[in-house]
C-alpha cells in the first residue's frame, strides 16, 4: 500500500474486513429478537451494532483525533440486556483475534483483547459526530442494506473518510456480491477501495498477503445500452418516475434491482450493463444519509463515472449527517451521465415536479 492516505487505507480495509466476517458469522446464526426496528421503522440487528462496535474501536485507536459519522447509537443497547451481551459477544469475538501482521494490522489499533460492554457501547456511541464542512472525519454505515442482509441478498459494510467535505477515501464491504460478475453464481465476498487520484480497486474480502488489486474501469455505454441500477426497496425508489425517465431515454432494458452501495460497486464493475445508478426523491421528506453515498460515490467517480443529484449539482457532504434537501443521487459513465440528467429534468417538468427534482 502506497501513496497518501496508505495509512488509512490500511486501518479502513483491516476494520471493513473485521466487520464482514462478523456480519457473515451472525447472518449464519441470527435468532428471534436479534432484530429491532428503530423509530423510522427501518430494522437494525446485533449485526449492525457489533460491526458499528468494531470499526469504531479500531479507528478510535489507530486515529484518536479523527471524529466519526455513524449510523447507528447504543440507546437501544443500555436498555436491553440481553441483546447487549449478544453484541459485546460477537464483536470481542472479532476483536480479540491478533493482528496479522501480514496485512498490516496492528495490536495499538485495539486488537488482540477483549473490551467490557462500556467500552464497546462507547465505542458505538463515538458515531454521534454531527458533521460539517472542516476537517477530517469518517463516515460509517456498518450495515448498508439490513434488508437484504436480513433476506440473504446483497449488503455492505461501507466506511470513507472525508477531508473538508470532499470524499477521500471509501472501502465497501460485500460478503455476498461475485467476485467475478462474469460468474454470478461463483464464489462470493468482494472488497472495494478507492481514493481520490489513485483509482477504484478490487481485493478479495478474506485478508490475504499482498493481494493482487484489480483496477476497475466504468465502460462507456450508449443510452440505447444502459440498464438502471435500482432499489429493491419499493419505499426508496420513484418507481413510477424511474418508468418514466427509462421511456425517455429509450432504455428498453428491466432495470437491475440490488440492496445497499453494492450497487455502487456494481456500477464501477460494470456488472450486469447496468450503466445508471437511478435513485430520485419518493417525495415522503426522506434526506439521503452521507454514510449512504460517500464511500459508493468515490468507488464510482475513481473508476470514471460522475455522481450528481437529479439538477447535476455535486453532492454536498458538508451539510451534517444527511445531504440535506432531497434532490436524489444519480450516478453513470461520464459519456450518458448528462443526458440522464436532462431526461430526468424533462420528467420532472412534465409531471409538475418543479423544484423538487
Ligand atoms: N424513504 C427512503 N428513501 C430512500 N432511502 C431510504 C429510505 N428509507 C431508508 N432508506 C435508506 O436506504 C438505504 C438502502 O438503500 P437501498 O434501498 O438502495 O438498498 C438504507 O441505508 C436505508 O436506510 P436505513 O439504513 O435506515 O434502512
Ligand atoms: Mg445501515
Ligand atoms: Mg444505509
Ligand atoms: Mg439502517
Amino acid at each position: 500500500m502506497s501513496g497518501t492516505l496508505a495509512a488509512e487505507q490500511q486501518v479502513a480495509i483491516a476494520a471493513v474486513r473485521r466487520a464482514c466476517q462478523l456480519t457473515t458469522a451472525v447472518f449464519n446464526n441470527l435468532v428471534k429478537g436479534e432484530t429491532l426496528v428503530k423509530g423510522d421503522k427501518s430494522p437494525v440487528t446485533v449485526a449492525d451494532f457489533s460491526a458499528q462496535a468494531v470499526i469504531n474501536t479500531i479507528l478510535t485507536h489507530a486515529f484518536p483525533e479523527d471524529p466519526i459519522i455513524g449510523e447507528e447509537d447504543a440507546a437501544d443497547l443500555r436498555s436491553n440486556t440481553s441483546l447487549r451481551d449478544r453484541v459485546v459477544q460477537l464483536a470481542n469475538e472479532v476483536l480479540e483475534a491478533e493482528p496479522q501482521a501480514d496485512v498490516g494490522e496492528q495490536a495499538a489499533w485495539g486488537l488482540g483483547r477483549t473490551w467490557s460492554a462500556d467500552e464497546l457501547l462507547a465505542a458505538i456511541d463515538k458515531g454521534n459526530y454531527e458533521g460539517g464542512r472542516s476537517g477530517r472525519m469518517w463516515a460509517l454505515d456498518p450495515i448498508d442494506g439490513t434488508k437484504g442482509f436480513l433476506r440473504g441478498g446483497q449488503y455492505a459494510v461501507c466506511l470513507a473518510l472525508l477531508v473538508n467535505a470532499r470524499v477521500e477515501l471509501g472501502v465497501i464491504g460485500c460478503p455476498n456480491l461475485p467476485i467475478d460478475p462474469a460468474s454470478p453464481d461463483g464464489a462470493r465476498g468482494a472488497l472495494f477501495v478507492a481514493v481520490r487520484g489513485q483509482g477504484t480497486h478490487q481485493l478479495p474480502l478474506p485478508p490475504a498477503p499482498s493481494p493482487a488489486p484489480v483496477r476497475l474501469q466504468m465502460r462507456e455505454l450508449r443510452i440505447a445500452q444502459l440498464r438502471f441500477l435500482e432499489s429493491v426497496e419499493k419505499a426508496h425508489a420513484a418507481l413510477d418516475t424511474n418508468t418514466r425517465i427509462a421511456q425517455t431515454l429509450g432504455v428498453g432494458r428491466y432495470p437491475m434491482r440490488m440492496d445497499s452501495q453494492a450497487k455502487y460497486a456494481a456500477l464501477a464493475r460494470g456488472d450486469g450493463d447496468g450503466g445508471v445508478y437511478l435513485r430520485l426523491p419518493t417525495g415522503v421528506g426522506y434526506r439521503e444519509k452521507i454514510w449512504d453515498h460517500a464511500p459508493g460515490s468515490l468507488l464510482v467517480e475513481e473508476a470514471g463515472g460522475l455522481v450528481t443529484d437529479s439538477r447535476g449539482q455535486p453532492l454536498d457532504f458538508g451539510l451534517g449527517r444527511t445531504l440535506g434537501e432531497n434532490y436524489g443521487v444519480i450516478a453513470a459513465g461520464k459519456g450518458v451521465h448528462r443526458k440522464v440528467i436532462e431526461a430526468i429534468q424533462q420528467v420532472g417538468r412534465s409531471m409538475g415536479m418543479t423544484g423538487r427534482l
